[in-house]
């Protein structure tokens, strides 16, 4: 079991310690504000200690919603989180600065916890202090909320790397207080890790099927989409590591891979996502929004079948 003193910590604005968390992602369209496996978080957050929700981001299409959708939705999870979640962060990214400003002003006047940004995905930053500039222009709307990059370059097509980025960002970006780093380049994360170990910066991974080893480099925490159905399994596997039984942790990080890597050859995004959302828990997620598509009644059949088969170390 998790120890009281890894609680993630916000005073003041600063994150001040920080180590092995449980964060969830559920980026869940506005008609879908309470999360499948949400109810499960809440009771182990006793175990697990911290439970942080952010909003608005890939899993929620939160960049293929209007802005006033994007605000309905933020404000919704403040206010069903209310109690229930230790942090709501918004994602407030969006190609048009003035939008991402407006909602990092938003973000800030419903008291969101944190707000994150990705990189803008269509005129692309490709040097560090473009990126920056873009960074700091929307932190500063928000001047006393914790602000992370959200770094997806498989989605945004934005490669500079977060090692470089954080060089003397804190400079720029007083509120800075981490990365939500969605890449398999562990190499990368490792140096940000072991670079601003003085800063005490937060890094909370988002490929679910690498996580341990993620965590293994020092990851403070995860976001990521499978959470919302396989949260408890990675709860589980948070605490063998935490013991540390490793073996155990494996095994966990195996399975999960093992469903991933079926679900991935069937062709697996957002909208299957959602399905397989909406089958573990019985909540229908919605349509996603177009261009994505609804995933088939083949791939919804054949994910329930293999997720049903799997034998989890907890006997579940
Ligand atoms: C590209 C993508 O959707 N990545 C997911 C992962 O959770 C991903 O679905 C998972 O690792 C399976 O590959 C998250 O990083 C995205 C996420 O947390 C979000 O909804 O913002």
């Amino acid at each position: 079991m998790l120890v009281q003193t890894d609680v993630l910590k916000l005073i003041e604005g600063n994150i001040i310690l920080l180590n092995i968390i449980r964060i969830v992602s559920t980026f869940f369209q506005y008609n879908q504000c309470i999360g499948p496996d949400l109810n499960s978080y809440v009771v182990l957050c006793c175990v697990v200690l911290c439970c942080v929700e952010t909003v608005n981001g890939t899993t929620g299409e939160g960049l293929s919603l209007s802005i006033q959708e994007r605000k309905q939705l933020a404000e919704e999870w403040m206010c069903q989180g209310k109690d229930k979640l230790d942090h709501v962060i918004i994602h407030v990214g969006a190609l048009s600065l003035l939008e991402s400003q407006e909602l990092a002003r938003h973000a800030a006047a419903i008291g969101a916890s944190g707000i994150a940004v990705i990189a803008p995905s269509f005129f692309k930053p490709t040097k560090k202090d473009e990126l920056l500039g873009f960074l700091q222009k929307v932190a500063s709307e928000a001047p006393t909320v914790p602000f992370y990059y959200y770094h997806i370059p498989a989605l945004t097509g934005v490669k500079i790397r977060v090692e470089e980025l954080l060089d003397g960002i804190r400079e720029q970006i007083p509120t800075f207080q981490g990365v939500k780093f969605s890449d398999t380049d562990l190499l990368d994360l490792a140096q940000c890790i072991n670079k601003n170990e003085r800063e005490r910066f937060v890094f909370l991974y988002g490929v679910d099927e690498q996580l341990l080893s993620a965590l293994a480099i020092g990851a403070n925490g995860a976001v990521g989409s499978t959470y919302n159905y396989l949260g408890r399994k990675t709860n589980l596997m948070l605490q063998a590591f935490a013991k540390p039984d490793l073996a155990l942790a494996q095994k966990y990080q195996f399975l999960t891979g093992e469903f991933l890597s079926f679900v991935i050859k069937l062709g697996f995004g957002v909208a299957q996502t959602k399905a397989v959302m909406t089958f573990v828990s019985g909540i229908p997620m919605g349509p996603p929004r177009l261009p994505l598509v609804s995933a088939s009644e083949e791939f919804i059949a054949k994910a329930k079948a293999k997720l049903e088969s799997i034998v989890w170390p907890d006997g579940d």
